[in-house]
């Protein structure tokens, strides 16, 4: 079987998203055969464009600020216009997950705006795969998926506190999701190679 790449395309203003970022590169990686691509959309390069272009998956991360993804995501999301006209993500997988600091804080809407950034690229949308956690008398908010999301994963960090306190049942929520975009991505490797997805569509 062939091996894959799982990029993460996400910004973190101070810390806290990244640390998901390396559970859900964690996570991807522990699959055999994947490779796994960081990259830092605040500050990304004419390589890093290219990396994204040569992924199987791309996994969109974000905190949420003021209910949507940041402005450093939006520029970056702007600037993948380009690749929108020529169809270059068509077909990919896609995946996200966000931060923030209330339980609710309007994240799922950072998380229904990266499924349309996908959808608007013609991309294959993953969804979390697991049931809420913390819903009832004897759950516990270490469960996994303890926020209850679907579409994607959703963590919350006190905003008083640094990295270090993200939740351990985020961290390894994050780790899931990225294991099992990891999985569905192998599943999909073999049905298309991303550099020949332009000429498919075009023709
Ligand atoms: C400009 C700004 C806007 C924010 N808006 C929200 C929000 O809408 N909902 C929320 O729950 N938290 C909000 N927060 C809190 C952040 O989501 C939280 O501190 C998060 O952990 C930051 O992640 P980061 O360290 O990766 O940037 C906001 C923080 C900032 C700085």
């Amino acid at each position: 079987m062939s091996s894959i790449t799982v990029g993460i395309a996400y910004t973190s203003g101070y810390g806290h998203t990244r640390e998901l970022a390396n559970a859900v590169a964690e996570g991807a990686a522990s699959i055999p055969g994947t490779r796994v691509a960081m990259i830092d959309v605040a500050a990304v390069t004419d390589d890093d464009w290219q990396t994204l272009d040569g992924c199987h998956a791309i996994v969109f991360g974000s905190p949420t600020y003021m209910g949507s993804a940041s402005g450093a995501f939006h520029a970056f999301a702007e600037a993948t216009s380009g690749r929108w006209t020529t169809r270059a993500w068509q077909d990919k997988i896609a995946a996200g997950f966000t931060n923030s600091g209330s339980m609710s804080g309007d994240k799922l809407h950072t998380l229904q705006y990266f499924s349309m950034l996908a959808a608007q690229h013609g991309m294959h949308w993953i969804s979390l795969g697991l049931l809420p956690g913390w819903n009832t008398t004897t759950a516990s908010e270490d469960d996994h998926n303890r926020l209850g999301f679907y579409l994607g994963a959703g963590a919350q960090t006190w905003n008083d506190q640094g990295p270090d306190a993200v939740h351990a049942a985020d961290v390894s929520t994050a780790r899931h999701l990225g294991r099992r975009v990891a999985t569905h991505t192998r599943r999909f490797a073999d049905a298309f190679d991303p550099a020949e997805v332009g000429a498919a569509t075009a023709g």
